[in-house]
C-alpha cells in the first residue's frame, strides 16, 4: 500500500540569537492512509517541531513532505497551513469558551451548506459521544469531555491528515489513558490518518500502530509497538521501551480484546 504521508529526510532549525541551531535531522517517515503514527520522545527531542512542519508552519532546510503524492513542503516552497487539509488537536484544547459545544464543531464550517453542516455537527456528536451536550458550553464539560470536543471540530472540516500534539497531557492518568483508547476507536471507525505526539509511551502504545522513537531529532526506529519490543534496533530504543513495558503490554493486550 502506498503512504499517505511522506517526510523524505527532513531537516529544520531555528534562528536563535546565537546562530542557526538545527533542530531535527535527516528524518523519514511513511504512513499508510487509515494508520495511526506516533512520534515519541524525550522534552526538546524535536516532536512538536515535526508536526508544525507537517502542518506548515515551520520551513524546511532540506528534504520534502508528501501527502497522498502531492509535495507540501520543500526547501524554499510551502504549501499554506489552510491549504493542506491537514486538522489539528492539542493539549490546551483551544475551544471557544463563549460557543457552545456544538457552535465549537461547526466553527470550521462556516462555509458549506447549513444542512449538510448541520447533519456533520450531528454524526460527529454521536461519534464522539457528546450528544447530551450539544448545548453546553465548555467550561461545563469535564477535561476529557473537552478534549472529545476539540477531536470533533478538527474532524468536521474532513481533514486528510490529523495532528494531535500531546493531546491528552492535561488530563489524569486514568481520564488520558481511557480517552486514548477512546480516540482510537473514533479514528479507526471513521478511517482517519493521524499523526499523534508524546513523550507518553503508555499513550503511543495505546493509540498508533506505527511508533518513531525520536532522540536528538532524528527518528531512531520506526515501526510497530510489536516491532519495537521484540527488535529494538540498538540499546537506546530497548532501554527506552523497557521503561513503561507493564504499560504497554497492558495497552497491547486491550488492543487484542484480551482484557478489558
Ligand atoms: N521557536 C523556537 N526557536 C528556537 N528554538 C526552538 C523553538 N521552538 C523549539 N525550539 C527548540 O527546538 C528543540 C525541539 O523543540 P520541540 O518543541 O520540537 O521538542 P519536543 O520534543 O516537542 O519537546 P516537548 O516534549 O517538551 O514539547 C528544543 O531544544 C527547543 O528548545
Amino acid at each position: 500500500m502506498t503512504d499517505l504521508l511522506t517526510l523524505d529526510h527532513i531537516s529544520l532549525s531555528y534562528e536563535t540569537e546565537g546562530g542557526l541551531v538545527p533542530v531535527v535531522r535527516d528524518l523519514s517517515l511513511g504512513l499508510e492512509k487509515g494508520a495511526i503514527g506516533c512520534l515519541l520522545g524525550a522534552s526538546g527531542c524535536g516532536k512538536t517541531t515535526v508536526l508544525r512542519a507537517i502542518a506548515g508552519f515551520e520551513p524546511l532546510r532540506a528534504g520534502r513532505i508528501l501527502l497522498g503524492g502531492a509535495v507540501l513542503s520543500e526547501p524554499g516552497r510551502q504549501v499554506a497551513p489552510e491549504h493542506r487539509h491537514v486538522g489539528m488537536m492539542f493539549q490546551d484544547y483551544a475551544l471557544f469558551p463563549h460557543l457552545s459545544v456544538e457552535k465549537n464543531i461547526a466553527f470550521g464550517l462556516r462555509k458549506r451548506p447549513k444542512a449538510w453542516r448541520e447533519q456533520r455537527v450531528k454524526e460527529l456528536l454521536a461519534l464522539t459521544g457528546l450528544e447530551g451536550s450539544a448545548q453546553r458550553y465548555p467550561h461545563e464539560l469535564s477535561g476529557g469531555q473537552q478534549q472529545r470536543v476539540a477531536l470533533a471540530r478538527a474532524l468536521a472540516p474532513e481533514p486528510e491528515l490529523l495532528l494531535l500534539d500531546e493531546p491528552f497531557s492535561n488530563l489524569d492518568v486514568d481520564t488520558r489513558e481511557r480517552l486514548a483508547f477512546e480516540v482510537r476507536d473514533i479514528l479507526k471507525k471513521t478511517g482517519h490518518t493521524a499523526i499523534l505526539v508524546t513523550h507518553n509511551q503508555a499513550e503511543a502504545f495505546a493509540i498508533a500502530d506505527k511508533i518513531g522513537v525520536m532522540q536528538a531529532g532524528t527518528i531512531v526506529q520506526w515501526d510497530t509497538p510489536y516491532g519495537l519490543h521484540h527488535h529494538p534496533v540498538n540499546d537506546y530504543v530497548a532501554d527506552f521501551i523497557k521503561r513503561e513495558a507493564l504499560m504497554a503490554q497492558r495497552a497491547q493486550a486491550y488492543l487484542r480484546g484480551e482484557a478489558s
